[in-house]
């Protein structure tokens, strides 16, 4: 039986460091790199990102919908990711952002957090939009294998905030989000399974995260803008913070050992204050 994905989430990057690198072959990624549109090129591309990243990098974050756009062979490419960057001791973090009615989010979890599932990874990202309730079938299956989801609270992206800081029941949307994703990590040691997205590029954020007791994902540095000084500002001297880069890491590609050690610069940049 797997231990609970906080713990493991914390043990690697106690081991690995605070980085997330996103794997997310933009067409014009693969053409920087030399790579056809096609999935030869989709495969070579994740691939190379795999074998640069997945021995030294805490946390990978494939992007479905890349993979997901060359059909059923891009959904295997991202199947070969999964296992294989497991196997090089990286945990995967599945970027699908999903967010449906509770029975068929139930089918969603199946096939990202569901035991025996050839797209199971060790977290998914949902989006909590039809009510934070909903995703309980997710949070449940995840409890139940040993992984863990990540839900949108406040993104990166300025389109956001018209949603995410609007006020019902007397408190920001994002911060009700914060106070569902805190119950369900209560107790847990050394930090629960249920974690958060929340923009580097947000600014103030708002919110009281003092009872999360769990991981917040920062996307938005490097290629959105976002820096160290950015993470200190948003989040403080906050446990359990991971920055997330994707383009801006992959651009040093495809040579192994320069994307590797592009990584590994970020890493050490954005390291905990
Ligand atoms: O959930 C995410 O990963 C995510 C949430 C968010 O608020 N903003 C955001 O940029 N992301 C993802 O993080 C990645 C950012 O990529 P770069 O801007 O290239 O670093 C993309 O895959 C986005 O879909």
């Amino acid at each position: 039986m797997r231990a609970p994905f906080g713990a493991r989430l914390a043990e690697s990057v106690a081991a690995r460091g605070r980085l997330c690198v996103g794997i997310d072959p933009h067409p014009g990624l693969l053409d920087a790199w030399g790579l056809p549109q096609d999935v030869s090129g989709l495969e070579r591309f994740a691939l190379t990102c795999v074998e640069a990243l997945a021995g030294e990098i805490s946390v990978l974050k494939p992007q479905s919908a890349f993979f997901e756009a060359y059909g059923s062979r891009g959904v295997a490419v991202l199947e070969r990711v999964i296992a294989e960057s497991q196997a090089a001791g990286a945990l995967v973090l599945l970027d699908v952002k999903r967010g449906d009615i509770g029975s068929t989010m139930a089918a969603y979890a199946a096939a990202y957090l569901g035991e025996g599932s050839p797209l199971a990874a060790d977290a998914v990202t949902l989006s909590p939009f039809l009510g934070f309730g909903s995703l309980a079938p997710a949070i449940d299956e995840a409890e139940r294998t040993g992984r863990g989801v990540f839900v949108l609270a406040l993104t990166s992206n300025k389109e956001g905030a018209s949603v995410q800081r609007a006020v019902g029941d007397g408190k920001l949307v994002a911060q009700t989000v914060v106070d569902e994703a805190s119950l369900r990590n209560a107790g847990a040691d050394p930090m629960g399974s249920v974690g958060l997205v929340i923009g580097a590029t947000v600014g103030e954020t708002g919110l009281d995260l003092s009872k999360l007791n769990g991981p917040i994902l920062a996307p938005g540095v490097g290629a959105q803008g976002a820096g160290a000084a950015d993470l200190d500002r948003v989040f403080g001297p906050m446990a359990h913070v991971l920055p997330t880069s994707s383009r801006d890491v992959l651009k040093h590609g495809p040579d192994v050992a320069a994307l590797r050690t592009a990584a590994l610069r970020a890493r050490d940049e954005l390291a905990a204050g």
